[in-house]
C-alpha cells in the first residue's frame, strides 16, 4: 500500500503495460524461434574478458586443445574465441546429428575473412554459405571432375606413379630419399593433369615455390584476427603485416590460375574428345556464350573451381600420403605384411600402372588406419547452422559455427578400445566402418551435404602411390634412426602435417632388374 502512495497511479500502468509488453515480444520472438526465453546453453570453460578462450589454446595444436577440455565439458560444448562462439564437438554421436540428422541446418559455412578473398568472394563449393547457386556449383564439380574424369584419373594416376617409380630407381643405392618431395610431385601430377592439363609443379612459376604456396594457403584460410576481434582486429591483420600475406597468397594463386585459363585458350588444336578434355576446359565451355548448359559460368566462377582443387586438393592428399608412410615406416611388422599383400596381389613382371590396389584389402585398411589417427582436416572446414536447433538437450542458436573434432573422435577410447592411439590396422579387419558411412567414428573427409567429393578417389590415389613405393622398393630409417624414435610432431592449424620431412632410404627391391621391368 505504501508502495501505491509513493507512486502515482498512471506511472505504475505505464509499468505495469511495458512489463506485459515486453512479455509479448519474448514469447512472440520464441514462437518463431525453438529456443525458449531461457535458453539452456553447452557447458563452457571459463573466459577472460576480451580474449574469451583464446588462453586455453594457445601453445597447443588446436584439435588437442579442445579434446583436452571436451573430456572435462563434455561433447558439446561452447568456446568463445575474441566476442565469436563456437560450438564444438567432440564424440561420434553428436557428429552424426550435426553431419546427417540435422545436416539440413548444420550445413552451411560461416564466412571468414581470408576465405572470403581467396574464393573470389565465396563463389567456390567449400567455403561458401550454403546456396541454391553453390549447391549448383557443388553439382559441377562432382560430375565433370570426380564422376566424368574417372577413366582420365585412373589413367593418369597410373602414368604418375610409373614416372615416380622411373625416377625413383635412378637413385643411386642407398640414398636418402625426401617423401614429402615425392608425394608432393606424383599426387600434383595427378590431380592437375586431371583438373588442368598441366602439371604446374613442373612449371612453377618465376619465384614461387609451388610446395609452399599450397602450404601458405592453408595458413592463411585458417582465418584472421578480424573474425573474432571486429575492431581490434583489423588493426592487428593490418600492422603485423597478415592482410599482406593474404594478398601475396592470393595474387600467387591467382597468378596459377590465370597462367592455366590462357593456355586452354591459347591452345591451337582444341581437345575435342570428351574424354581427354581436362575440368578447365569442360567449365571454360560451361562459360562459353554458346553452351547448351541451363547454368552458365563466369569467368569468376571457373577460377573459385580451379581454386578449390588446388587449395583443397593437394595439400590434403599429399599430408595423408606421407602420415601412411611415416607409420609404415616406424611399424616394421605393417610394412613386412603390406608388402607381401601388395607383392602377392600384383605379379613380378607387372608394370606398376598395373597394381590391382582393389584387391588389396590390407592395404586399405593401413589407410583408413593413417585418417583415423591422422586426419589431415583435425576439425574439417566450420560449420555453420542456418536455424535454431537442438544438440545433445543443448539449444543452439542460428548462425553458430561448429566445430567437429574428427582427430578426437578418431582416437577415442570408447569407440576404438584402450589401443585407441596404437597404429593397427587390423581393427578393420572385423569392422563395418566406411569414411562417413553409417556412424560418424571416421570422418576425416566430414559428410552430409559438405562432406568432401573425393571421399573415394582420394583413398584411391594414396593407395595407388604407396602401394607402388612398397612394390617396387623396400625402405627404411636412415641414419639408424630406430623405429620408435621417428619424430611424428604435428604442425599446422587448418591442416595438420609432419613438422619434419620424412626422409627414408630406398633399396630396390628387384635390383637393375626395377629397371628391366619398368621398361
Ligand atoms: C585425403 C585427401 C582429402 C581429405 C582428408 C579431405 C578432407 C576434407 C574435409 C574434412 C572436408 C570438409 C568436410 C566437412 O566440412 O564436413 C573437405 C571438403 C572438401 N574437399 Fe576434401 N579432402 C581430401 C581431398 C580432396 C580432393 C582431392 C579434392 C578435390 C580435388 C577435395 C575437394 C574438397 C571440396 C571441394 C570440399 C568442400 C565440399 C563442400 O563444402 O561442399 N578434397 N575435404
Amino acid at each position: 500500500m505504501e508502495i501505491l502512495a509513493i507512486f502515482p497511479s498512471w506511472l505504475l500502468t505505464s509499468v505495469l503495460v511495458i512489463f506485459m509488453f515486453n512479455i509479448f515480444l519474448r514469447r512472440l520472438k520464441s514462437n518463431k524461434s525453438s529456443i525458449s526465453v531461457d535458453p539452456k546453453l553447452p557447458p563452457n570453460p571459463p573466459k577472460l574478458p576480451i580474449i574469451g578462450n583464446l588462453h586455453h589454446l594457445v601453445g597447443k595444436p588446436h584439435h588437442q586443445a579442445l579434446w583436452q577440455l571436451s573430456q572435462k565439458y563434455g561433447p558439446v560444448m561452447l568456446v568463445h574465441i575474441g566476442s565469436k562462439p563456437f560450438l564444438v564437438i567432440s564424440s561420434s554421436s553428436m557428429a552424426k546429428q550435426i553431419l546427417k540428422t540435422q545436416d539440413h541446418i548444420f550445413c552451411s559455412r560461416p564466412m571468414n575473412y581470408a576465405s572470403k578473398r581467396i574464393t573470389y568472394n565465396f563463389l567456390d563449393v567449400a567455403f561458401s554459405p550454403q546456396s541454391d547457386r553453390r549447391r549448383e556449383m557443388r553439382k559441377i564439380l562432382v560430375s565433370e571432375f570426380f564422376n566424368r574424369k574417372r577413366a582420365k584419373f585412373l589413367n593418369v594416376l597410373a602414368m604418375e606413379n610409373d614416372s615416380m617409380v622411373r625416377s625413383l630407381s635412378l637413385h643411386p643405392p642407398n640414398t636418402v630419399v625426401n617423401l614429402n618431395k615425392i608425394m608432393l610431385a606424383t599426387i600434383s601430377g595427378v590431380i592437375c593433369k586431371v583438373g588442368f592439363g598441366v602439371n604446374f609443379s613442373e612449371e612453377p612459376l618465376k619465384g614461387v615455390s609451388w610446395g609452399k604456396m599450397l602450404e601458405e594457403s592453408m595458413v592463411v584460410l585458417n582465418g584472421s584476427f578480424v573474425d573474432s576481434f571486429p575492431w581490434i582486429g583489423r588493426i592487428i591483420d593490418h600492422f603485423s603485416g597478415w592482410n599482406g600475406r593474404l594478398e601475396r597468397c592470393f595474387n600467387d594463386l591467382d597468378s596459377y590460375i590465370e597462367m592455366v585459363i590462357d593456355q586452354h585458350h591459347n591452345r591451337t588444336e582444341p581437345v575435342t574428345s570428351d574424354d581427354d578434355k581436362d575440368f578447365v576446359q569442360v567449365l571454360l565451355e560451361l562459360s562459353s556464350v554458346d553452351t547448351a548448359s541451363d547454368y552458365r559460368l563466369t569467368k569468376e566462377d571457373v577460377k573459385a573451381h580451379v581454386m578449390d582443387v588446388l587449395t583443397g586438393g593437394i595439400d590434403t592428399t599429399v599430408v595423408t600420403a606421407v602420415w601412411a608412410m611415416s607409420e609404415i615406416a616406424r611399424n616394421p611388422r605393417v610394412m613386412k605384411k603390406l608388402q607381401s599383400e601388395i607383392r602377392n596381389c600384383a605379379s613380378r613382371t607387372q608394370n606398376a600402372h598395373e597394381l590391382d590396389i582393389k584387391k588389396m584389402t590390407y592395404l586399405n585398411s593401413v589407410v583408413k588406419e593413417t585418417l583415423r589417427l591422422h586426419p589431415p582436416a583435425p576439425l574439417l572446414i566450420p560449420h555453420k547452422s542456418l536455424s535454431d536447433s537442438h544438440i545433445g538437450g543443448y539449444d543452439v542458436f542460428c548462425g553458430t559455427t561448429v566445430l567437429i573434432n574428427g582427430w578426437g573422435i578418431g582416437r577415442d577410447v570408447s569407440t576404438w578400445g584402450e589401443n585407441a592411439a596404437e597404429f593397427y590396422p587390423e581393427r578393420f579387419e572385423n569392422l563395418d566402418v566406411d569414411y562417413g558411412r553409417g556412424s560418424c567414428d571416421l570422418i576425416p573427409f566430414g559428410g552430409g551435404r559438405r562432406s568432401c567429393p573425393a571421399i573415394k578417389t582420394a583413398p584411391e590415389t594414396v593407395e595407388a602411390v604407396i602401394a607402388n613405393l612398397l612394390y617396387w622398393f623396400d625402405w627404411e630409417l636412415p641414419n639408424g634412426v630406430k623405429n620408435d624414435d621417428l619424430d611424428m610432431q604435428e604442425e599446422g592449424t587448418l591442416i595438420i602435417r609432419r613438422k619434419l620431412p620424412l626422409l627414408l632410404v630406398a633399396t630396390k627391391h628387384y635390383g637393375d632388374d626395377n629397371k628391366q621391368l619398368l621398361a
